[in-house]
């Protein structure tokens, strides 16, 4: 399995140009948090603004709402077009309300390529993804346990076979899978990569909710540019190289964070803007493929 490193992750930072606006760099949707985890869709806002995108509308219950502003001003609550969706992060599939399952179906019909987590990740397997939307431009992000529930299959064995457990799901589910972990495998169509953790450190509640900012971000100021170049669109190889991408942004910016011990989610968010600062000057130095 190939590796994914810092200088391939460089080629999926998209950098804005001088005639961008705030929607032609691209509009995150996020539809995340609920009552009991409205801190899942403030570390999403939060990771998501500073991995750098033109705009985040948040959709979500008005508790996790007003934490979001609170921290975030800048994310936006008016509904409107997005380039991308990141659903399900602080959502218990079980306790859906209303507005929260009527948020997500949405998403899923929007058309927009979407980063699915946590608590959306039941109605992939329902298939909602292939009656409402196009199934492959869909990214899951479970960690092992999640990713066992979806298979029917024990914890013990994604954990001992990741890559075989991402292949079957993303076969199962025509997606690209991102399973979380110390290794983080990323699988879709007939590729798989893998992305090293930087630091265990990084096994703490609300890292794998800003890794979906991180991934949001970037999915949809790439997303954006698909808009305006569709011969450039994505395909599943693309699409898995980008979420590796963002497993490696996140990896980087955990190393930072930790310097060797303990961090707060929230201080690997500080650290992202460098991390994308120095990826957009790599790739200007590294040639393409
Ligand atoms: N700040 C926020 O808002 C945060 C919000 N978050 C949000 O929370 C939601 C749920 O996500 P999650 O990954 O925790 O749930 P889930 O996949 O059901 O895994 C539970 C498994 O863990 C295990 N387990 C439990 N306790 C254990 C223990 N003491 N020691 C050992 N094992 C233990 C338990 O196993 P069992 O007890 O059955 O053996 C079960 O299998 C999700 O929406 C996420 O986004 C999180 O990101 C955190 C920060
Ligand atoms: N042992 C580990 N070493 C390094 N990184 C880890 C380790 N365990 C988990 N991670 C990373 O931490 C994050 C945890 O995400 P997740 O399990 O979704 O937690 P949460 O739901 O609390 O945010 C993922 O990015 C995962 O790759």
């Amino acid at each position: 399995m190939r590796i994914w490193r810092p200088a391939d992750a460089a080629r999926h930072v998209t950098v804005p140009l001088e005639h961008d606006d705030k929607y032609s760099r691209g509009v995150l949707g996020i539809a995340t948090g609920s009552e009991s985890y409205p801190g899942a869709a403030v570390l999403g806002v939060d990771a998501a603004l500073h991995t750098g995108v033109g705009m985040v509308r948040y959709v979500g219950p008005d508790a996790a709402g007003s934490l979001v502003l609170q921290r975030r001003p800048e994310a936006v609550r008016a509904r409107g077009r997005v380039q991308a969706w990141l659903i399900g992060s602080g959502i218990d599939a079980e306790h859906r309300d209303a507005s929260t399952e009527r948020a997500l179906r949405e998403a899923f019909a929007d058309g927009v390529p979407v980063v699915a987590d946590a608590g959306a990740l039941d109605l992939v397997v329902e298939g909602l993804h292939r009656s409402t939307g196009d199934p492959g431009r869909l990214i899951i992000t479970p960690h092992a346990g999640e990713l066992a529930r979806m298979l029917g299959a024990a914890r013990v064995d994604v954990v001992a076979d990741p890559v075989a457990a991402a292949h079957e799901a993303a076969r199962r589910w025509d997606c690209v899978v991102l399973l979380k972990g110390h290794l983080t495998v990323v699988a879709g169509g007939d590729v798989v990569v893998g992305a090293r953790a930087a630091t265990p450190w990084l096994a703490t509640a609300g890292a794998g909710d800003a890794l979906g900012g991180v991934l949001g971000a970037m999915l949809a100021t790439r997303a954006a540019r698909w808009e305006v170049e569709p011969a450039n669109s994505a395909d599943a190889a693309a699409l898995v190289e980008l979420a590796a991408s963002a497993a490696v942004v996140h990896g980087i910016a955990a190393n930072r964070a930790s310097g060797g011990g303990p961090f707060t989610v929230l201080e690997l968010c500080q650290h992202l803007p460098q991390v994308i600062a120095e990826l957009a000057q790599l790739a200007t130095r590294e040639p393409e493929g």
